[in-house]
């Protein structure tokens, strides 16, 4: 049986690095950038105002105290939004937040340190030059390369975009994904007749694609027959950068993945994993070229375990994200575990971040979905011990970070 860490690589190995794309600001949210951004505009793009207060010459109020106080008479208000003006000297003007410095003017008295007079006011404070000013490009200078590569697009480099007057941003092209369930129990009726199940991995995979930063673009449902699988399989194979099988990889008398790219450049194996033991992945020739694939275990849970330990990474990888792990934290047990020996086992778990605690969720078997529902962590346990205890320091793989 193969490591875990080992068919992780093996998976990361098959999925090509995307290439670039150019999109608007508001649809690059969580994507990556391909190219630095360059500031094409300092930031802020004049001195401006911190405070709501009064623009001064720090000189004029050299030292003004609440004992002594420094009184000037009062020009006209400076709203945000205000062109440039003047500050005439000896005089000073009300100000507002953000709003231009005028001219004369290098010093803020904040409306605090002040009577709050509109025609004169008392100045309460001396505030040297400087205070209360932001200065024109004093947080971005024009030229700078604000965002480099790799850079993942959150609502803080979006905001940062826009302040700059930067509309579009060259980013890597999400990986193009092809979802196909297997299985002749799979009923197309939406009331499966006794026997038959709905197909829960489609949507599920698809899901996870689209979580992980890829673009499900098309799912697939076929029966156990071979022919009509490989059939499927070249229709749908245009402009696919992944495709991703359930079902039919391990012993028993129907495996049509198996059966169908055992022979053709797929390689079936099992990995050293609970759930998620059967696995495949390789190359398949299609009508197009060869193309990536990876073949999951039917069982939902299995299929969703292996997703996240072997496709998800690979996914986020192929488009550059900087982080393909998931964040793993380390958590205390609350409740004694056993598992088989020489695999390691990913256990569905509620983590408490708060307690530092983790629960083990539902039973080990790869068929509750209803409990993987209601999990928000991965409890990762070695594979060399069979029981981790009460208490035991155990790390947690974080769904929802
Ligand atoms: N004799 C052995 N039997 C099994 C072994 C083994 O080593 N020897 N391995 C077990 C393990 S572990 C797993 S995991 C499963 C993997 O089976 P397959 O990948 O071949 O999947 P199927 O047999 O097609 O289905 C398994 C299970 O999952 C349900 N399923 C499949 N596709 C879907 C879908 N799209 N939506 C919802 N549910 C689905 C299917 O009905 C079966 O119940 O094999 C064990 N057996
Ligand atoms: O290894 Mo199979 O994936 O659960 O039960």
């Amino acid at each position: 049986m193969l490591d875990v860490t080992d068919y992780q690589a093996r998976v990361a190995a098959l999925v090509s690095p995307t290439g670039a794309e150019d999109l608007p600001i508001a649809e690059a949210v969580d994507r990556v950038l391909a190219a630095p951004v360059e500031a094409p505009e300092p930031l802020p793009a004049f001195d401006n105002s911190a405070m709501d207060g009064y623009a001064v010459r720090a000189a004029d109020v050299t030292g003004a105290t609440e004992e002594s106080p420094v009184r000037l008479p009062v020009g006209d208000d400076i709203p945000a939004g205000a062109p440039i003006g003047e500050l005439a000297p000896g005089t000073t003007r009300r100000i507002m937040t953000g709003a231009p410095l005028p001219r004369g003017a290098d010093a803020v008295v904040e409306v605090e340190a002040t009577d709050g007079g509109t025609d004169e006011v008392e100045i309460r404070a001396a505030r040297s030059a400087g205070t209360f000013v932001r200065r024109a490009a004093g947080d971005v200078a024009v030229g700078a390369t604000v965002l480099e590569p790799g850079a993942v697009l959150g609502a803080a480099q979006v905001g940062l975009l826009a302040a700059l007057g930067v509309t579009e941003v060259s980013v890597r092209r999400r990986p193009r994904v092809l979802v196909c369930s297997t299985g002749s129990e799979l009923a197309e009726d939406p009331d499966p007749a006794a026997g038959q199940i709905r197909d829960s991995n489609g949507a599920l995979l698809a899901a996870a694609v689209e979580q992980a930063g890829g673009l499900a673009v098309r799912q697939l449902w076929v029966a156990d027959d071979v022919p009509a699988f490989l059939a499927a399989l070249d229709d749908a194979l245009v402009d696919v950068d992944l495709v991703l099988t359930t079902g039919g990889v391990s012993a028993g008398a129907y495996e049509v993945v198996k059966d169908a790219l055992g022979s053709r450049g797929v390689e079936f194996l099992k990995v050293a994993m609970q759930p998620g033991m059967p696995q495949g992945c390789g190359h398949y020739a299609g009508p197009g070229g060869a193309v990536p694939i990876v073949c999951l275990p039917g069982n939902p849970v299995s299929a969703l375990t292996s997703f996240e330990v072997f496709v998800r990474p690979a996914l986020r990888a192929a488009y550059g994200h900087p982080r393909p792990q998931r964040r793993v934290v380390r958590a205390t047990l609350t409740d004694a575990v056993d598992k088989p020996a020489g695999k390691r086992q990913l256990r569905r778990g509620r983590l408490d971040p708060d307690a530092g605690t983790a629960t083990p969720w539902g039973p080990p078997g790869s068929g509750f979905l209803g409990w993987f529902a209601g999990a928000d962590c991965l409890i990762d346990l070695p594979a060399d011990v069979t029981s981790v205890p009460a208490g035991a320091e155990v790390d947690v793989w974080d769904l929802l970070g």
